[in-house]
């Protein structure tokens, strides 16, 4: 299992917390991958053998693999295989179903015996509420990770609706946070809504954030880590087209890395300043 700890400790040692994202779109890549006999496996590995040190975590999108149907699923068996052991692979997949369903769900991306996958951590809606979320909570070495306050347009339709507890997505945190096992739940928060952060903290003060929307969408890595560090930094700062797509010649994986490479320097210095290296 990733635990708290490990996470942590990787942190420090990578001076980085950034997630690379796998939203790998065929129509996107380099043309000469396309030769191979799977083309967005083969795609992913290069790009994950360019970024491996200088990440903690990596995030496939399912929606770049369901798309695809039977070779989807296999390009994305193949990928969770070749993910780093020592980085926290989440899968993005946004489940969110009553209870008996979510059981499916979980055994489907948790359950390796089940559909040949078993990512460490899995991204949620909670509007179905508690028995959407408890089927993953089950699995003891795994994380999961709760839509809070989106970096979408979107998210001011239902997000900042008030409640009795505060804007919806104050009361998912402080609801999801009393559940068994809520010491493995992650949130979600978008980079976009960095001014946000200090209100997330109030209610999730310990919890990893993960944080997309810094790159492609224009969020601020200075703002998020300015609003949303703890002592253990706390974040996990996901970055998918400005990584992945920075090239689409023969030279894409080394132009990934630099991207990459930019981002963790940005990581370190904030780490720094933060004195937690
Ligand atoms: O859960 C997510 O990862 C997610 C939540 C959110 O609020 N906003 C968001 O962009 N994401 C995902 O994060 C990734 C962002 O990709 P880029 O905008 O290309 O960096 C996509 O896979 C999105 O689906």
């Amino acid at each position: 299992m990733i635990s708290r700890q490990y996470l942590v400790d990787q942190i420090k040692q990578k001076k980085s917390f950034l997630c690379v994202g796998l939203d790998t779109d065929v129509e996107k890549i380099p043309e000469f991958l396309k030769a191979y006999p799977d083309p967005i496996f083969e795609f992913n590995k290069r790009i994950i053998d360019a970024t491996r040190d200088l990440c903690i975590s990596y995030k496939p999108n399912a929606a770049f693999y369901e798309k695809h149907g039977v070779s989807g699923l296999q390009s994305l068996i193949a990928t969770w295989k070749y993910l780093p052991a020592d980085c926290l692979n989440i899968i993005d997949a946004k489940r969110g179903d009553m209870g008996n369903t979510s059981g499916m769900y979980a055994k489907a991306f948790f359950d390796e015996s089940a559909a040949g996958m078993s990512f460490d951590a899995i991204t949620l809606s909670p509007y179905m509420g508690h028995d959407a979320v408890s089927p993953y909570l089950e699995y003891k070495d795994k994380w999961v990770i709760i839509l809070a306050l989106t970096s979408s347009a979107g998210s001011k339709d239902f997000q900042y609706l008030t409640t009795e507890h505060g804007f919806l997505y104050e009361a998912v945190i402080q609801k999801a946070n009393t559940w068994a096992n809520a010491d493995r739940i992650m949130y979600v928060v978008g980079a976009t809504k960095s001014t946000e952060f200090t209100n997330i903290r109030k209610y999730a003060p310990d919890n990893f954030l993960l944080v997309p929307g810094v790159g492609a969408q224009g969020g601020s890595l200075a703002d998020v880590c300015h609003y949303g560090m703890n002592k253990d930094c706390g974040l996990i700062v996901n970055a998918s087209r400005s990584i992945i797509y920075a090239s689409n010649g023969q030279d894409f994986a080394e132009a990934a890395r630099a991207e990459a490479l930019k981002i963790q320097q940005e990581m370190q210095a904030e780490l720094e300043k933060a004195g937690i290296i």
